[in-house]
């Protein structure tokens, strides 16, 4: 395949060519490998494999579906026959014309008879295979999600596992096209099995010259559809990236910036020299398409020519009668019609069955990263949860995002990280979560090594309240008890029982702010629904936190990670106060955050500093160690320091507020404030 043109805004904004490199396809040694006796041989493999799906969906359908394609099949042989029998009495009958017209009338009556079965069966097998379809995506679909949610965080962060996940979402769509496509071979196998056996039987030539006609189309439907193929798949990055750039200029969180940074026009056109790009790789493919095709129907035809001649030579040498030739015309245009109709049934099964790899291979790669099943049971009771030296790289990390870190998180307590930027934090609250495991040290609960614990039981234990949570698209009740979905909620209070939640979390007059209360909308993506600020949300997400932690009854973990980060100051020194408040006999409590302020009245500090751990101790400890800490608490608070008194100078004479406003001049009041004065 020739190397497509990178567009200049590839390079502006992406770096480079956005192409898929197919590495990730040699990576567990199955490359990708597209010739055509390949191409055959895994057929087989992967037609059974939808075809079990459809039989475990519907197995009755399944079989519906075939007998009436078999029967369909067999009707066009009885059909043939039955022409052949009205071509002898029209042609090779002796007698009078009535005699002969006599003579049709049982052929014909047998045809008619067989078009009105083929088509009652025709109708039987699309009304089942219509029902088999959507089965059978909806069955891959389903496994498609259901891999994809229960994979690892880590496999979810590796680029080449994100590819497969990309190029695994058409499998279940081309599991669907690849019943209809099986059906229709199976139509025309079981009726070119038949016609050939009706044509063999006329004249043994006419066979291979049949298959002679229909070789160059299969030829060439086959590279026409590998060929798209490889260009479907090294393009799939820079499609990814072009919906990328369109739907951020239709997405609300990019609106404000988009319009006055004029990011709008500038995306615009970039956006266009991409779709460029692609438009060229669609036009390469058509032309290679339209040559390949042409090529195909020029040797068709000049087998068909070669066949007709033939013909002719048989019957003008007397080899074959005029009646034989009549059904042999007939059979050899029914013939190839049906076997290029196979052809490109064949041909499309040969490339659903690509994507349906893709999907296959997704599955096995999914389940070996899979979280694991099962594990020790984790016990209700654990005093503490120790880390011992653990470290953790990221895969295409050079150095460690954590580095030997040993803490004890006792329950009952509050305890805080702080540190720099990437220093870190937030790998840490992934390690403690479950999410990542150690790499190198251990992660205990209680005496309890994480690794052999059952991480469904670990994940019911944690409450996660992150800076980026998850603003669901559903109702504000909802959204509170999406924090334990599974557990239901009680008729305490509230129409779902949410009420002390919303209490805890000080978000009452934010509900009662909305139309519908706690069964408001909150997404602002459909009609009448309601979209919350920033720190409406996050007060929320508090509540969410609370329901969670309130529901289980176990020793467990909260975690929150920057909590307050879009609550104005009245509401942070609250929220800061209902975290501590959360801490229980039966609950660690780790608060990352940047506000120093927040974290001063933790049990414990930890300081993280290029993943490892600087120093730790109480605020006090560690305000008198001087050290990092110190350094970092002061910074903050000099922010609040007075500032020293500076004397502003006074505006150049005859300066003033634009647009003829009056000026204004900050005074003192009488009760030590100050205000704008406006006075002339
Ligand atoms: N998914 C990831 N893949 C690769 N590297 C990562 C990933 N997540 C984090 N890192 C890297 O690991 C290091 C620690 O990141 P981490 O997010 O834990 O820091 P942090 O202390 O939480 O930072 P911040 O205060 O900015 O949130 C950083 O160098 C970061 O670039």
């Amino acid at each position: 395949m020739a190397e497509p043109r990178v567009s200049e805004a590839e390079r502006e904004l992406f770096g480079g060519p956005l192409r898929y490199d197919m590495g990730w396809s040699h990576h567990e040694h199955a490359t990708l490998d597209l010739t055509m006796m390949s191409a055959l041989r895994s057929m087989p493999k992967l037609v059974g494999a939808t075809l079990r799906i459809a039989w475990n969906a519907d197995r009755r359908a399944l079989v519906a579906v075939a007998i009436s394609e078999i029967g369909q099949g067999a009707a066009a042989a009885v059909g043939l026959l039955a022409i052949n029998a009205v071509m002898h009495a029209l042609l090779g009958g002796t007698g009078t014309a009535g005699h002969r017209l006599h003579a049709l009338v049982p052929g014909l009556l047998a045809a008619a008879g067989v078009a009105v079965v083929n088509s009652a069966l025709a109708g039987w097998s699309t009304s089942r295979a219509g029902r088999l379809e959507p089965l059978v995506e909806r069955i891959a679909t389903t496994q498609y999600l259901a891999a994809a949610a229960m994979v690892e965080l880590e496999a979810i962060d590796d680029p080449d596992f994100r590819r497969l996940v990309d190029v695994a979402q058409y499998g279940p769509a081309s599991a669907r096209r690849m019943i209809s496509a099986c059906v229709a071979a199976l139509n025309g196998v079981i009726s070119l099995i038949t016609t050939a056996g009706v044509l063999t039987v006329l004249h043994p030539l006419l066979l291979p010259m049949l298959i002679l006609i229909a070789a160059p189309r299969g030829w060439g439907a086959m590279r026409v559809a590998q060929e798209r193929y490889v260009s479907v798949m090294s393009w799939l990055e820079h499609v990814r990236a072009g919906r990328l750039i369109g739907n951020l200029l239709t997405e609300r969180s990019a609106a404000q910036e988009l319009r006055v940074h004029g990011v709008g026009p500038f995306l615009l056109s970039r956006y266009a020299s991409m779709a460029e790009s692609a438009e060229a790789e669609a036009e390469r493919l058509a032309s290679s398409k339209a040559l390949t095709e042409w090529v195909a129907a020029a040797l068709s035809g000049l087998a068909m020519a070669t066949t007709y001649g033939t013909m002719f030579w048989l019957i003008a040498s007397g080899h074959m009668s005029l009646a034989v030739a009549g059904t042999a015309v007939i059979a050899v245009r029914s013939g190839s019609a049906s076997l290029g109709a196979l052809v490109m049934n064949v041909n499309q099964l040969h490339e659903e069955s690509l994507y349906v790899r893709d999907h296959g291979r997704f599955l096995v790669q999914a389940a070996q990263r899979a979280i694991p099943d099962g594990g020790a049971a984790l016990p209700d009771e654990v005093r503490e949860i120790v880390l011992d030296r653990v470290t953790y790289r990221y895969p295409d990390r050079e150095s460690a995002a954590l580095d030997a870190v040993s803490l004890t998180l006792p329950m009952g307590s509050v305890t805080a990280v702080v540190g720099e930027n990437g220093s870190g934090k937030s790998t840490l609250m992934k390690l403690l979560s479950g999410l990542l495991l150690p790499q190198e040290g251990t992660l205990c609960w209680g005496d309890a090594e994480i690794t052999g614990l059952d991480r469904a039981q670990v994940f019911e234990r944690v409450t996660l309240l992150t800076q980026d949570f998850q603003r669901w698209p559903v109702t504000a009740g909802m959204n509170i008890r999406i924090g334990r979905p599974t557990h239901a909620a009680g008729s305490n209070a509230g129409p779902d029982g949410l009420q002390a939640s919303v209490d805890y979390a000080g978000a009452g007059p934010i509900v009662a702010k909305l139309p519908d209360g706690l069964r408001t909308l909150l997404a602002r993506v459909f009609r009448g629904a309601i979209e919350l600020s920033g720190g409406e949300w996050q007060k929320l997400g508090l509540a969410r936190t609370h329901w969670r932690s309130a529901t289980s009854r176990a020793d467990g973990v909260l975690i929150v990670d920057e909590p307050t980060s879009a609550l104005d100051p009245q509401a942070e020194i609250a929220a800061f106060e209902r975290i501590r408040r959360l801490v229980a006999p039966n609950r660690a409590v780790v608060l990352v955050t940047h506000r120093m302020s927040g974290v001063r009245h933790s049990d414990r500090i930890f300081v993280l500093h290029q993943g490892r751990l600087a120093e730790h101790g109480t605020h006090d400890e560690l305000m008198a160690a001087g050290g990092r800490y110190a350094a970092m608490f002061d910074a903050q608070a000099a922010q609040y320091a007075p500032a020293p008194a500076a004397s502003v100078p006074p505006p150049p004479h005859g300066a003033g507020p634009a647009c003829g406003a009056p000026a204004a001049a900050l005074v003192p009041t009488e009760d030590g404030d100050a205000v704008f004065d406006v006075s002339p």
